[in-house]
């Protein structure tokens, strides 16, 4: 019984913990940005990139001022080509003057390539600091949490890294080009005629307030934008890694009405970043569009005080092909990609911890991985009440076991401790990734445990031989195996000298007489590509009953059956002499149970449903995604 539409953290379990138990404890998000907080460390970081990258940026300012060249001195030149040339009826001075704007032109756009260069230098390391920050932060993050990382969320870093690597290179290039051009501009209006510089200045800083001054509703409406965005992408892609238990228990409704709620949260989020646009657009018209119309109306005021008419024609190109695109560029820049940039890059700094941070060590043994904290084993009164005094020898026992995946990885398994009486029925309940098909497979002999023994049957598992432990146990996967031979065959795998009236009798028992029928009894081929998934289970299910091994683990080897049809299964293993352990994805499965083993995290439990049901939240929480049970017992039976 996993917990469905719910993405489990990793945490290492151990069998039973003290009776009373604590509320569940939440996972923090994996992004606990909350909506409207101020950016963490971007400014910080950004400016920390800029200033490792000096020379870069000197490089980059050296060849803007070339690049501006035309900036500077388009309107100056064509007043003079005007005033001195064309106005006074000399086309040959007039000509040299543009001819002299040409060649600044040329020079501008040599420069450009230059820029370009010299902001690579600038952005890509920045780019490859942010990607080993993210991979190492992921490589962290698994060993911590037990071997695996966590494939969506690198993948939406590294995405991230690409936004954040594209939107600085933007927003260096607009800033410095609207530094570059507006500086040019008021420059060259300055030297046409002040009046005119001061004429062009106020709107212009105008438009810039309006715009600076709206720009923190603007990235926290974008922030709220992207992790609408995120919630979105986190919630259906749970809802569809949890498909088989969302229709399991009937959660179907529930969820839809929950991804719903995250399209119509990211949809209206949308539609309030679009509407600030027009803040962009307002500090567009004053600082861009406000300047030329001060011109155009105070032309005449403008030549009355001596300004001449080249020097008008000048002031207007300066506005028109210097300042308002490069405002507009800074506007469009700043709005959209800035905004981006800090709300992406935001996420990258708390997301992924600080590649210059060492991970913790232990400070005695500089090479051991993190200390994982201590957990409880089975207390002995609890192991105790498993095994009858003078009874028959234990089914399984196994002491103080612990694994994990990989050296550096957490355990999934640490000191495990677990006795079951000859014909114990247990289920394994817990949430996706607490454990259990570990636990199965150690049980099983499958897996090697880094401390610890399994015996079954009072015979210990480690190194024996497949045929050796076969004769032990059963472990049915979720995965069926059936393989192409008549059905007969694939029922005998496991008990060879099988009889067909036990074969047809054990189809009889499971309930797979009508699957057996349709193939055309026991003699009709099987061809495993063409058995659906619960139809190969079924056949797994009667091969497994019909082995002589007196354990049998059942790991989700019936979810892809019907409730009524896993039932049927699950009380012929029951009525199987032998033990029967079930890694249970319904609730059905634990009420069917002798006992049940609740792994979740550092408090799990043993016990038996009821008793499950008053004391433990967790058992209490699973129970809960389930509405084919009865509510919980109180607390007081
Ligand atoms: N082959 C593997 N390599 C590394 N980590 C693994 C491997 N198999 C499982 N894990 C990790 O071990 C932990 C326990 O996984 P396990 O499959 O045993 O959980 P589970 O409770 O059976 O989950 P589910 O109900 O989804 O099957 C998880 O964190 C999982 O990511």
């Amino acid at each position: 019984m996993s917990g469905p539409v719910r993405s489990s953290p990793v945490r290492s379990p151990t069998v039973d913990g003290p009776p009373a138990d604590g509320p569940p404890v939440e996972e923090p998000p994996v992004d606990g940005q909350a909506v409207g907080e101020p950016p963490v460390g971007v400014r910080r970081e950004t400016w920390r990139a800029l200033r490792a990258r000096r020379s870069a940026l000197v490089r980059l300012a050296g060849w803007s001022v070339a690049e501006s060249l035309p900036a500077l001195l388009s309107g100056y030149l064509v007043a003079r080509a005007v005033d001195q040339g064309f106005l006074a009826g000399r086309f040959v001075p007039g000509l040299a003057w543009l001819g002299l704007l040409a060649g600044t032109v040329l020079v501008g756009a040599a420069a450009t390539g230059r820029v370009y260069r010299a902001l690579g230098a600038v952005v890509e390391p920045f780019r490859d600091e942010l990607a080993t920050r993210v991979v190492s932060g992921a490589l962290h993050a698994a060993t911590r949490g037990g071997g695996r990382t966590q494939r969506a969320a690198v993948a939406r870093l590294t995405q991230q890294v690409e936004v954040v690597r594209d939107t600085f290179g933007g927003l260096l290039m607009v800033v410095r080009g609207f530094l570059f051009a507006a500086v040019s501009a008021l420059v060259g209006l300055l030297a046409l005629a002040p009046v005119v510089a001061a004429l062009v200045a106020g709107p212009l800083l105008v438009g810039l307030l309006v715009f600076v001054a709206g720009l923190p509703a603007m990235v926290t409406h974008q922030r709220r934008y992207v992790r609408a965005g995120e919630t979105l992408g986190e919630s259906a892609a749970t809802a569809l890694a949890g498909h088989r238990d969302v229709l399991a228990c009937r959660a179907r409704d529930r969820v839809v009405a929950e991804v719903d709620a995250r399209v119509a949260a990211q949809a209206a989020a949308e539609r309030t970043v679009a509407r600030l646009t027009a803040l962009r657009s307002l500090s567009l018209g004053l600082g861009g569009w406000a300047p030329l119309a001060v011109l155009l109306l105070a032309t005449g005021w403008l030549v009355d005080r001596g300004v001449s008419t080249g020097a008008v024609l000048g002031a207007l190109i300066y506005v028109s092909t210097g300042l308002q695109p490069a405002l507009r560029a800074l506007v469009q820049g700043v709005g959209g990609g800035g905004l981006r940039y800090v709300v992406t890059l935001e996420r990258i700094l708390r997301t992924s911890p600080s590649s210059t941070a060492p991970p913790p060590r232990d400070r005695d043994h500089p090479t051991a991985p993190p200390p994982t904290p201590a957990r409880p084993t089975i207390p002995a009164p609890a192991r105790d009440r498993l095994v009858a005094p003078g009874g028959p020898a234990a089914a399984v026992r196994v002491r103080d076991l612990t694994f994990r995946y990989g050296p550096q990885a957490r355990p999934v398994v640490a000191d495990f401790s677990l006795t079951l009486a000859p014909g114990e029925h247990l289920a394994v309940v817990g949430p996706s990734g607490a454990g259990k098909s570990t636990l199965a497979a150690l049980v099983a002999g499958l897996a090697r445990p880094e401390a610890g023994t399994v015996e079954i049957a009072d015979t210990p598992v480690g190194s024996r031989s497949a045929d050796e432990l076969a004769r032990l146990r059963v472990l049915v996967p979720q995965e069926a195996y059936v393989f192409t031979a008549s059905l007969a065959d694939n029922l005998r795998y496991l008990r060879p000298d099988a009889d067909d009236a036990t074969l047809d009798a054990a189809l009889d028992l499971l309930g797979a007489r009508p699957l057996a029928d349709r193939l055309g009894g026991l003699a009709a081929p099987v061809e495993p590509a063409v058995l659906s998934a619960g139809e190969r289970q079924v056949i797994a299910a009667v091969r497994a009953w019909l082995a002589t091994a007196p354990l049998v683990i059942l790991d989700e080897a019936t979810c892809h059956l019907d409730p009524r049809a896993e039932a049927v299964v699950e009380e012929a293993f029951a009525r199987r002499p032998g033990t029967l352990i079930v890694v249970a994805h319904r609730i059905t499965s634990a009420v069917r149970a002798d006992r049940v083993l609740v792994i979740d995290g550092e408090r799990p439990l043993l016990g038996d449903h009821r008793g499950l049901l008053s004391r433990s939240a967790t058992y209490r929480e699973l129970v809960g995604y389930w509405d084919e049970v009865p509510p919980p017992v109180p607390a007081s039976s």
